[in-house]
């Protein structure tokens, strides 16, 4: 994925102010910044909940119209939320089926009577879902309400539902934010497993430069709207300008 030249106004505010880079297939893209730097408008470009008001977004070699959300998830991006967005009342396993609704093609009426390719369908979601619910160890919890969750394996339900869509791309929004060690821990080593089992293309935005070093290929750094830094961890960490943001120093 190329992002050429995005700038991103809201009304008199700036968000994103002329900003390229690229997402290579394979591999943890990092954005990161202090607050408001733009990272999550950024993100909620890359997921058509905004349109940029100037610049291209090319996907797959084609330049990516201006598409809905739901569009864009059709394409294989998938995401979750720096706020948790789960069906706390539903089990995991609901909220993880949710995940594969983007890949039901059976009419409604086929859905409602249970018959043919809706159920076959059904099956096939099912095997889905259970391998990713495997793969990140929640069978012991798959039907208990994820209201009753703590926080870390709420983040990783959300996971779950995201990786049940089978994405190419999968955009994490602070994966790791209000986490414990022991859960970001847990968190990290997850993201590089389905990165590596999956193949996933990832691309996580976080608030904490430490936590992504480990973790990532390439790290993109914001502020203020604009792009400070751009390379691999060891790059980023030796820029004179993003340690100048990260310290605070004046603009
Ligand atoms: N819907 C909106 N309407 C108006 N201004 C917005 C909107 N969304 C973001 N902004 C502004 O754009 C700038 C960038 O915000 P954004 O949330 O993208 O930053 P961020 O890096 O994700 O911050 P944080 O780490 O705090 O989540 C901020 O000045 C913010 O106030």
């Amino acid at each position: 994925m190329e992002l050429k030249n995005i700038t991103l106004k809201f009304g008199g505010v700036t968000a994103i102010s002329d900003i390229s880079f690229d997402i290579h297939e394979g591999e943890i893209r990092a954005i990161i910044g202090p607050n408001g730097a733009g990272k999550s408008s950024m993100l909620n470009i890359i997921s058509g909940f905004y349109t940029p008001t100037i610049g291209e977004l090319w996907y797959k070699g084609a330049k990516r119209p201006p598409m809905r959300p739901y569009e864009v998830a059709r394409m294989g991006v998938a995401r979750t939320f720096q706020n948790i967005a789960l069906f706390e009342g539903m089990t995991v396993l609901d909220n993880v089926m949710t995940g594969r609704l983007t890949h039901m093609n059976a009419g409604i009426a086929a859905q409602a009577l249970w018959f043919g390719k809706a159920r076959n369908e059904e099956m096939e979601n099912r095997e889905k879902v259970e391998r990713v619910i495997d793969f990140l160890e929640i069978q012991s919890i798959r039907k208990t309400p994820v209201g009753r969750l703590p926080y870390g394996l709420k983040k990783r339900v959300e996971l779950a539902r995201a990786l049940a869509a089978e994405p190419s791309i999968l955009l994490l929004d602070e994966p790791m934010a209000g986490m414990n060690v022991e859960e970001k821990e847990d968190m990290s080593r997850f993201i590089l497993d389905v990165n590596d089992e999956f193949g996933t293309t990832i691309c996580l935005i976080e608030h904490d430069m430490g936590v992504v070093m480990d973790l990532s290929d390439r790290v993109v750094v914001m502020d203020y709207g604009k792009k400070i830094g751009d390379g691999t961890p060891d790059e980023v960490r030796n820029n004179q300008d993003v340690i100048d943001a990260y310290l605070g120093v004046a603009h």
